[in-house]
Parts: structure tokens; sequence; C-alpha cells
């Protein structure tokens, strides 16, 4: 058999399934959701009613160019379905996320959203969140002082940088990327850093997931919470 898809690409067009006119969607962030709105543009020209909210400037300039409406929260109280991507999927559908920098902003389109949506390609798919670092996104001032606090955690926390800059967030933020290695007890960790000053959110995604859709051999999975 001859796959002409790559598995980002079959996820998306699966996604479209949970879509209906009508709804309000989080517009996730990252190549798999890129694919996701070149389905939902063309949805959209052929008659579509939908309205989303973008988790990052990065989405919300590829749909505006798309031609999909957008809204934000001072419009809207609750977000039908959000879509998104994530770096690793555990067995009981904890993520870590925030590879492209935009974990706060899908964090809070996930919160509001009555029914979130994972997708991702077979490569996502771990035993335990962990292989990646961790992404935190912390204040900038200090955050030398709060990547002190972070690697009493057991990490080296490190600041990501893009052309020997600091990575700015959407937010203004910085992110440090904290390798921890294989994650055994994910929801207590995200607590834990959660609380120390200076972070602002971390890309541990916990019980914040319905669906998951993987694409194995050019086959969709759905796995239902
Ligand atoms: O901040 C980035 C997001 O968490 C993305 O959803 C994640 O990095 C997955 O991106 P991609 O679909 O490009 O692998």
């Amino acid at each position: 058999m001859t796959h002409h898809n790559s598995g980002k690409q079959i996820v998306a067009h699966a996604a479209l399934s949970y879509v209906q006119s009508g709804m309000t969607l989080g517009l996730g962030t990252g190549s798999t959701v890129h694919y996701f709105l070149e389905e939902l543009k063309r949805c959209v020209r052929e008659g579509l009613h939908i309205q989303g909210i973008p988790t990052s400037k990065q989405t919300e300039k590829l749909a505006e160019a798309y031609g999909i409406p957008l809204t934000d929260f001072s419009k809207v109280t609750k977000i039908d379905v959000a879509i998104d991507g994530a770096d690793e999927v555990d067995p009981d559908f904890q993520l870590m996320k925030g590879g492209g920098g935009s974990l706060v902003r899908e964090k809070i389109v996930a919160e509001a959203a009555d029914k979130r949506i994972i997708i991702v390609d077979n490569t996502k798919s771990v035993d335990k969140l962990g292989r990646f670092p961790l992404p935190v996104e912390v204040v900038p001032f200090g955050w030398q002082k709060t990547a002190s606090y972070l690697e009493r955690f057991g990490c080296t926390p490190v600041l990501r940088k893009v052309n020997q800059q600091p990575f700015v967030s959407d937010n203004g933020n910085y992110i440090l990327d904290c390798a921890f290695g294989s994650i055994e007890h994910p929801k207590t960790l995200h607590g834990q850093l959660k609380q120390l000053v200076g972070v602002v959110e971390t890309g541990l995604f916990i019980d914040m997931t319905d669906i998951v859709l993987t694409a194995n051999n050019g086959v969709v999975e759905r796995q239902i919470k």
C-alpha cells in the first residue's frame, strides 16, 4: 500500500468529523494543526460556518490568510471543540506540549473547550512523558532565579533561544526547556513547578484531552477517554 498523505495530514482530515456549522473552535498551533487549517479553509469556502480562537499569533496569521473567521474571549464564553497537536502523548492521555512555544494560550483554550481533540502522528506516542525537555514558560524578570528553583526538581533548565537571542513567547515571556528524563508523575510535577514564583505555565497538559487521533500506517486510530 502506498500513502500519498503523511500521518499529520491524515489525522488533520479526520478531525473534521468533529466540526459542525455554528461551532466555535479552538485552533491549536504547529505543523499538524497547519494541515487542519488547510482542511478548514476548504470547508469554509464550501459554506461551513465556524469561528476560531487561535492559540498563537502564528495560527492567527494563517487563519486570516485562509479566510477562517476568528473571534476572541471578549465575544464568546466557551469553545465547542479545540483541536491541537502535541509533542508527546502518554497512555493516560497526558500530554507534553510547547515545542513551538505556544503552551500558555493552548492551555487556556483547552481549558475553555467542551471537547479537546489531539491530532498526532505515531512518532508522538510515548510510554512515559519526558523524551523531550519539558517547556516551562517563565517571566523574563529574574529568569535565572526561576531556573535555579526548577533545577531543584532534578532538571537542567536551558533558556530557549532563536538566533542567539532568547525566544520570546506571544505573551512576552521566556521558555526554559527542562530535561527531566522520564517523568514518573506528570501531575505531581506539574503541580510543584506551577507553584514556583516566576513560572507562568508548564507544558504538561494533565487531564485536558478527550480524544486522541493518531495515524498508524495511513490509518487513523481513535482513542476516546
Ligand atoms: O507549542 C507548540 C504546540 O504545543 C504544538 O502543538 C506541538 O509542538 C506539536 O507541533 P507539531 O504538530 O508541529 O508537531
